[in-house]
């Protein structure tokens, strides 16, 4: 029995309908993702906020099949990890279950010693990963757990993240008629301009990542844009709904759209892009709209993760 086990880090989404209203107001209420007035006053405006945002968001996920995808998504990743690896593999979530507590606590008892966090966020932003590695901070102190800790950050840049990105565009470029009409964009999460100006990486690891794959893809036109606002303040710009605007009014027919910051598919795939910019592109002129599938237990994507795990644990008995 092998005293090492992974830890999967993610955001989590509602399994139920009924579950949309808590699951958002655990993310309202978490001011290393937004901060709402000052501290004491939080939870009564994020309670505000959730009213008020509920109704809409659930009627996405109705939209979707009545829940987020991402619980069974993240755990179909972590059981094809945990085969690859030999190693148990667990899966943490920040705003609805499994959370990172429960799991936690489910391995208490367990005989593991060492647990690598690693972060599901390709690009690191204080806003996701940070948030979820302080929540298994906070979760490891308050149940008095000995765990040694690896973490993983990020992968933005690792080689087989891009090879797992640049499968996925080949594959659907390859389904249009005439790959040689289409232009990609590249739709990030948006994050509030103000974390880039405080210094975090998350624009940089995202130009990264973009430009990397553009280098297995020369010649071919591409863009990126940002998507997701969730609140009146300064977001990253172009926002894929102007970017979608202008490339129409120049003539674009024919579009493959990739998103990034998601390694699973969930409510921003499925709904944001397959139905929201899909109806709006048709609308507009762009008449073949297609998204490349989301990595979720991509072969390549998941040797990607395990090599992430491997290297850290080879870093770790170097270091120790
Ligand atoms: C409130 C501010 C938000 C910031 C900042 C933010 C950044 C951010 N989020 C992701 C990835 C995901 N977000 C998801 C849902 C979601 N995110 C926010 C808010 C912020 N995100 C909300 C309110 C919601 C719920 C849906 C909605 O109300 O619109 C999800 C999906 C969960 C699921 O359905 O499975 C993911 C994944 C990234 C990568 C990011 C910044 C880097
Ligand atoms: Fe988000
Ligand atoms: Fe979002």
């Amino acid at each position: 029995m092998t005293d090492t086990a992974v830890i999967l880090l993610q955001m989590g989404g509602p399994d139920s309908l009924e579950a949309v209203k808590p699951f958002l107001l655990n993310l309202f209420s978490d001011r290393e993702i937004i901060k709402i007035g000052p501290a004491l006053l939080q939870p009564f405006i994020a309670r505000m906020i959730v009213r008020r945002r509920a109704p809409v968001v659930a009627e996405k996920y109705r939209e979707i099949g009545g829940k987020s995808p991402i619980k069974e998504l993240t755990q179909a990743q972590a059981d094809t990890l945990a085969t690859e690896l030999g190693m148990p593999c667990f899966v943490g979530m920040r705003y609805w279950h499994p959370f990172t507590r429960e799991t936690l606590l489910r391995l208490r008892h367990s005989g593991i010693k060492k647990l690598v966090a690693l972060s599901l966020y390709p690009h690191y932003s204080r806003a996701t990963s940070g948030s979820s590695f302080n929540d298994l901070t906070r979760c490891l102190a308050d149940l008095d757990s000995d765990f040694e800790l690896i973490r993983i950050p990020h992968f933005y840049d690792h080689p087989l993240y891009i090879d797992a990105l640049t499968e996925k565009i080949e594959a659907g470029l390859a389904s249009f008629p005439d790959r040689d009409t289409v232009q990609l964009l590249f739709s990030a999460h948006s994050l509030p301009q103000s974390f880039i100006d405080e210094g975090d990486p998350y624009l940089e690891h995202i130009q990264t990542t973009v430009r990397l794959v553009m280098e297995r893809f020369e010649g071919v036109q591409h863009q990126l844009a940002f998507q997701s606002r969730a609140g009146p303040v300064k977001w990253l710009e172009p926002s894929t709904d102007d970017k979608l605007k202008e490339l129409a009014a120049n003539g674009c027919k024919n579009l493959l759209m990739v998103p990034l910051s998601f390694v699973s598919d969930h409510i921003e795939t499925l709904h944001e892009i397959d139905i929201e910019y899909a109806e709006e592109a048709h609308k507009m002129g762009i008449s073949d709209f297609r998204r490349i599938e989301s990595l979720n237990s991509s072969p390549t994507f998941i040797r990607c993760l395990a090599e992430l795990v491997r290297t850290a644990l080879q870093q770790n008995l170097k270091s120790s």
